[in-house]
């Protein structure tokens, strides 16, 4: 299995080492520094004690590798913005292409309302990234993608493991379904690769279970400018927490996903991790942050639906305003 990660950053490089080191034919799309040191050096993953490395084939264009099985497309969300033409040479008719970004994903509208579920989505800048990419690849191929495993590139060629008791990455097509045996077999090769990937029924409720944790936990530890696990030791910021999250909940409930039963919101404040959330790491270095991904879009899919959702619009105004200050967010 021919597999590519295109922005082989935080996760991606995580993921990139684990698949080498299992033996499999893994390249990485990089640039700049990270991508001069992988190439002098490989890519190094700290994970508490452990530490690994690997030398995957390193490059700065598609071109250089041709068409792969699987392309993880490993970049932000708002790095998806006019990235089709350079994932182009990567995919095949057979490719499955890999989209793990966090909070609402762009092919969320590939398959059909659940029952009882609002017929019309909200009008998302983000689902507007749909047509440019599905110009390069049909729907069947795109593969929806949920990661949890926190990292942070910690220096050009190095990635930091979080969370190294929990190394994820849950797939489904974007289309509907379990997926088939091509599908099976990349969740089998992620398994064997110390990445676990369940078998999701639809991986939008996935998205959701997910989305919480980052519109809650992620948006706390930005506002904050803290890691995620100071949020439980305040308890305040536990209230509110806990506030955002049944209101979470309702939003996916409203939308066809509920996840009473599936999530135990005391269980995810109690394990909210020791690491800095990748929306404050992007603010913190100056990068385009996914804020429309992570608290615009739950708010607006509360509206829509007119669920309440006030403790989410303070914390979304909020975070929208300090990525605007920056210059990191556009609405
Ligand atoms: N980090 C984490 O702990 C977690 C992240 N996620 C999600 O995973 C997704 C990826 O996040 P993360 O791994 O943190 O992101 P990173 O920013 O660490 O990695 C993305 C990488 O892609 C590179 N890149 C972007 N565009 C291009 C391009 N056109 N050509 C070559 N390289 C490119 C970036 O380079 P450059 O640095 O130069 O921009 C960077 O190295 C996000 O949606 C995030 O929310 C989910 C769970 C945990
Ligand atoms: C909180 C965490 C690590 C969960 O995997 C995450 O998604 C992020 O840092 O963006």
């Amino acid at each position: 299995m021919r597999i590519c990660i295109f922005g082989a950053g935080a996760t991606g490089g995580n993921f990139a080492v684990r698949l080498a080191r299992a033996g499999h034919d893994v390249s990485v799309i990089a640039r700049g520094p990270h991508l001069e040191a992988i190439l002098a050096n490989g890519l190094r993953l700290e994970a508490g004690e452990t530490v690994l490395e690997a030398r995957p084939r390193a490059a700065a264009s598609g071109a250089e590798l041709g068409v792969q099985d699987v392309l993880i497309v490993g970049v932000k969300a708002p790095g998806l913005d006019g990235l089709a033409g350079a994932l182009a040479p990567l995919i095949g008719p057979e490719t499955l292409v890999v989209f793990p970004q966090n909070g609402m994903p762009w092919w969320y509208p590939l398959s059909p309302a659940p029952e009882g579920a609002p017929a019309a989505l909200p009008d998302l800048a983000l689902f507007r990234r749909g047509p440019a990419l599905l110009a390069q690849m049909a729907p069947e191929q795109v593969v929806g993608g949920v990661i949890y495993s926190g990292n942070e590139v910690s220096r050009p060629g190095v990635v930091v493991n979080t969370t190294p008791a929990r190394n994820a990455l849950t797939l489904g097509p974007a289309t509907g379904g379990a997926g088939d045996a091509r599908i099976a077999a990349l969740r089998a090769t992620l398994e064997g690769a110390g990445i676990g990937s369940e078998t999701p029924g639809d991986i939008r409720q996935v998205v959701w279970r997910k989305l919480l944790l980052n519109m809650c936990g992620s948006a706390l530890g930005l506002a904050t400018r803290s890691v995620s696990a100071e949020t439980r030791e305040d308890p305040e910021l536990s209230a509110v927490f806990l506030d955002m999250m049944g209101e979470g909940m309702a939003i996916a409930r409203a939308w066809g996903f509920p996840l009473d039963g599936l999530i135990d919101p005391q269980a995810v404040l109690a394990n909210l991790p020791v690491h800095r959330a990748s929306i404050l790491q992007d603010y913190e270095a100056g990068r385009p942050m996914e804020v429309g991904e992570i608290v615009l879009a739950p708010l607006a899919f509360a509206r829509a639906a007119g669920v309440p959702a006030p403790t989410l619009r303070v914390v979304a105004a909020i975070v929208s305003r300090l990525g605007q200050s920056a210059g990191l967010f556009t609405p």
